[in-house]
């Protein structure tokens, strides 16, 4: 990996992310038309990523995929297992969508280059300001160029059967940008994967698009509010994808406000 990484400190700007990136000379000197490139270079990645199933023995059954055929932008929200989520984010991947990722993923060598010509965007989640300063970029660009944002909320793996308490970076995207925000949720792995136990056999996974989000007049100040709603209908969601109810998880007695509305940390 070293050579990958010693070409990284060189610092281009990247025209419509507002990054500095050393792999942006790739994209410049490629291509005259950086957002028409990077739609393409992300349908052969998908493309490729797709058939990793076939290896792995998975199957995913997909369910309201008719979602995705909103014009225009939006913000995709989905929980977040394992790397096996990428396989299912390729199996339902719409067209002109970036991903946000985590900053380290770009010095993963080859890997780093493909998401990084596939369109991926960096953040440092260990900090907040630079994550909100390219957080505003996005909101701006993804109106100009009409591409929609894959985020996960949980903003870390997570494969202890119930989700993470959601950060708040995707929803204040969507209110920024005064668009949808769609959930998405796939099933527990548990039953086929599991390092813990060292467990990996083939498996299904339901994925299931849920209704769209609107924001539209809604206000920084209702981001918390928009975070705890798409929170709840998700966990809801996973619990029963994964065959489990919500009481058994305790959803039930989670502590409710006035209307009936489950609180959640
Ligand atoms: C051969 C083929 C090989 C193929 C190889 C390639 C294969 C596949 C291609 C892969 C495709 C890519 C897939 C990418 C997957 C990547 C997965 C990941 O990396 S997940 C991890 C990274 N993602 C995230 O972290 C996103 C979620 N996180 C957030 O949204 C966070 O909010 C944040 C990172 C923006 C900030 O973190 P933090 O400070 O910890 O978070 P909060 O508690 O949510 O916020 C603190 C306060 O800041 C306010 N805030 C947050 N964001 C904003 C904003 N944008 N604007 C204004 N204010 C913001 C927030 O409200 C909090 O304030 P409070 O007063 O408490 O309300
Ligand atoms: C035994 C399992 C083998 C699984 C192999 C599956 C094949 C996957 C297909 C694509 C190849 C590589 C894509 C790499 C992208 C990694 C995305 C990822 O999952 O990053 C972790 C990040 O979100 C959060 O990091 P942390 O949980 O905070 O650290």
């Amino acid at each position: 990996y070293l050579p990958w990484v010693w070409v990284l400190p060189s610092a281009c700007k990247s025209p419509s992310l507002n990054q500095n990136y050393s792999w942006s000379f790739l994209k410049s000197s490629w291509c005259v038309n950086e957002t028409v490139c990077s739609r393409e270079r992300s349908r052969i990645i998908k493309n490729i990523v797709r058939t990793f199933k076939y290896i792995y023995g998975l199957r995913f059954e997909v369910t309201g995929l008719e979602k995705f055929q909103i014009e225009g932008p939006c913000v995709i929200v989905s929980n977040h297992q394992s790397i096996l989520d990428m396989m299912g984010l390729m199996e339902i991947l719409p067209d002109g969508c970036v991903q946000i990722a985590k900053k380290e993923l770009l010095y993963l060598g080859p890997v780093g280059l493909i998401m990084y010509l596939g369109g991926v965007i960096f953040i440092n989640r260990k900090s907040t300001s630079n994550a909100k300063t390219v957080m505003s970029g996005v909101a701006q660009t993804m109106l100009e160029e009409n591409v929609k944002v894959w985020v996960y909320p949980e903003g870390t793996r997570n494969g202890n059967g119930d989700l993470l308490p959601f950060k708040k970076g995707a929803f204040h995207l969507a209110i920024q940008a005064q668009v949808p925000v769609i959930p998405v949720v796939y099933s527990s792995f548990s039953s086929f994967y599991s390092p813990a136990k060292k467990l990996f056999i083939s498996g299904k996974i339901q994925v299931e698009v849920l209704e769209p989000i609107e924001t539209k007049g809604l206000k920084t100040e209702d981001v918390t509010e928009l975070t705890e709603k798409c929170f709840c209908i998700m966990r809801e969601t996973f619990f029963r994808l994964s065959g489990r109810t919500s009481e058994a998880n305790g959803l039930a007695q989670a502590p409710q406000n006035q209307e009936g509305v489950v609180l959640l940390a």
